[in-house]
This record gives structure tokens, C-alpha cells and sequence, in this order.
């Protein structure tokens, strides 16, 4: 029923995935070995710095205030002494994987208040956008708002819930909904500007300034039957971003929709392209 870490380690070495899955446990966890060179050092404080400059005018208030909590990111981090940090702000800690794992294992994790984080880093020449998760991308997009205790205990109630949706065949749909809004998702609250939320553009600086700010990124209301419904793609920008008009919204939808009259009358059917929403 669940995937080995072999088989998912030769589908991802076949489709040119970086991350070492010869080394996991069979949670898809491994050592983050603290052996980083002063260059990797160098790329993460790049990242850091000129992604923070957008991330204050764009991003949501729930990821700044996160990352106020969380204090300093000078270094790559130590996720040992995250854990420690983040266990006192909210009982989450992070783990160290070696990069996408799959839903199923996932899921378990943030049920359980574990994040995975990839333990490797993305290059120089991929400071603006990389195409599959990296440690930046899981730190500095995701980890900010697990230190906030309402976000860390949707992201508990969404692993659990999540692991009960798969077991109805709603692998696919469940995942689009964590992708239009954890990972993608846009905000705008009553008579606020439009704001980021979703994790996967906090840590991209051209997709972050594209979704929020261009008149090109095609933006759709909410409706959490259209997202279960809409394909996406991880390696290029978004072909629509789902606006959120508060976080209550998501949580509402999630915790009271009938997800799974959602996925057994849609699962069967063929998905919907972004592009048409
Ligand atoms: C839930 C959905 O499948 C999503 O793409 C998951 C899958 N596996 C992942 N694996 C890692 N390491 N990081 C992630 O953000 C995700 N996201
Ligand atoms: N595109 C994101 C990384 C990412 C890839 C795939 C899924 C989610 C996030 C970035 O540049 O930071
Ligand atoms: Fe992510």
C-alpha cells in the first residue's frame, strides 16, 4: 500500500530528481549533517537577504509575524536548534528528508507536528526560482508560520485529515488543495492589498513579485471544489493563483466541506486546466 523508499528513489532518480534517497529511513527521513561549505553559506545569506526585502512588502502578516518569531536566519540552519525553537512557540519541530517525498509519508509527518525540510541547498545560479524543493524553499517558505499555533494546528488538522482523504482514492485532490494554498495560495482580506501566502512563493523572487504584482498571473477566487479539481505543474510558474479572502476561509472550507462527496464525485472525472478557471 505505502511507497518504498526504493521504488521512490528510482521513480526519482528517473525523473532527474537532486536528492540522495539511498541513505532515508523508511519515514523518507534522513541525517541533516552539518557539513555545509562557506559558498553554500554564502548562496543562503543571498537568498535571504533579498528575499526578506519582498517578502515585507509582499507577504501575508502570518508569515512576517512567524518570521519575527523564529529570530535570526544568518546561516543555513541547524534543525536541531530550530526544533528547539519551534517546539516552545508551537510543539512543531523539523525533520531532514532528501527532498519531495511522497503524500502518503508526508501527510503522517505533519500530523504529527514534523515539517521535512530538504537538507540541501539550491546553487547560485538558481537564486530566483528552482524547480523542485529545496531547503530554502521548505525553511524559509514554510517554516515561519508553523512557529504561529493557528497555522501550526491546521497544518497538524490537514496531515490528518489528509491521511483519511488518500485512503478514499483523493491522493491527487487532496494534494491540489495543499498545492493552491499552502504552497501557492494568495491572500486578500477585506480593504487590504493583495498579499502572498502560499510557501512555494516566499521562497521564489521572480514568482513572488509575478503572482502578487503582475497583471499577466492569473488570479481566481477560492472555491475549494474548483481547486480539488485543478491540475498544476511544479517546475514552472503558476498557471492560476487561488485568492483566499482570509485564512478562516481555508480553514472553514476544509474543516466543514464534505471533502469526501468532493473527491467521490470528481475522482473519476478528468481534472480542470488552470489556464481555463
Ligand atoms: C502534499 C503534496 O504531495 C506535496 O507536493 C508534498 C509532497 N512531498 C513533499 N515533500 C517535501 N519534501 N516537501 C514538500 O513540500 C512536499 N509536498
Ligand atoms: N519554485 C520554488 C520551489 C518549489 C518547487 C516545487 C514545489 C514547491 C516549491 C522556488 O523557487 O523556491
Ligand atoms: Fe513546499
Amino acid at each position: 500500500m505505502s511507497v518504498s523508499v526504493q521504488d521512490y528513489a528510482q521513480e526519482c532518480a528517473a525523473q532527474g530528481l537532486r536528492g540522495d534517497y539511498s541513505v532515508c529511513r523508511a519515514d523518507f527521513t534522513v541525517e541533516q549533517k552539518y557539513d555545509y561549505s562557506a559558498a553554500e553559506q554564502d548562496v543562503w545569506r543571498t537568498l535571504c537577504d533579498r528575499q526578506t526585502k519582498l517578502t515585507q512588502r509582499l507577504a501575508h502578516k502570518s508569515y512576517l509575524d512567524g518570521m519575527s518569531a523564529l529570530g535570526l536566519v544568518d546561516r543555513i540552519p541547524d534543525f536541531d536548534e530550530v526544533s528547539e525553537k519551534l517546539r516552545k512557540l508551537s510543539g512543531w519541530e523539523i525533520v531532514a528528508v532528501p527532498g519531495l517525498i511522497p503524500a502518503q509519508p508526508f501527510f503522517d509527518h505533519l500530523a504529527n507536528r514534523r515539517f521535512p525540510v530538504t537538507n540541501w541547498l539550491r546553487t547560485r545560479d538558481e537564486l530566483d526560482y528552482i524547480v523542485e524543493p529545496d531547503m530554502f524553499h521548505d525553511f524559509f517558505g514554510h517554516v515561519p508560520v508553523l512557529s504561529q499555533p493557528v497555522f501550526g494546528d491546521f497544518m497538524q488538522m490537514y496531515g490528518e485529515k489528509a491521511t483519511d482523504l488518500i485512503a478514499l482514492g483523493g491522493d491527487e485532490m487532496i494534494t491540489r488543495l495543499y498545492w493552491y494554498t499552502a504552497e501557492y495560495g494568495l491572500m486578500q482580506e477585506p480593504g487590504q492589498p493583495l498579499k502572498a501566502f502560499g510557501a512555494g512563493l516566499m521562497s521564489s523572487f521572480t514568482e513572488l513579485q509575478f503572482a502578487v504584482e503582475s497583471s499577466d498571473a492569473h488570479r481566481v477566487p477560492f472555491d475549494i471544489e474548483t481547486v480539488m479539481r485543478t491540475t498544476y505543474e511544479i517546475d514552472k510558474f503558476q498557471r492560476a493563483y487561488f485568492v483566499l479572502p482570509s485564512f478562516e476561509t481555508l480553514k472553514d472550507a476544509f474543516q466543514n466541506g464534505d471533502l469526501a462527496g468532493i473527491i467521490k464525485r470528481w475522482k473519476a472525472e478528468p481534472p480542470r486546466d488552470p489556464a481555463t478557471i
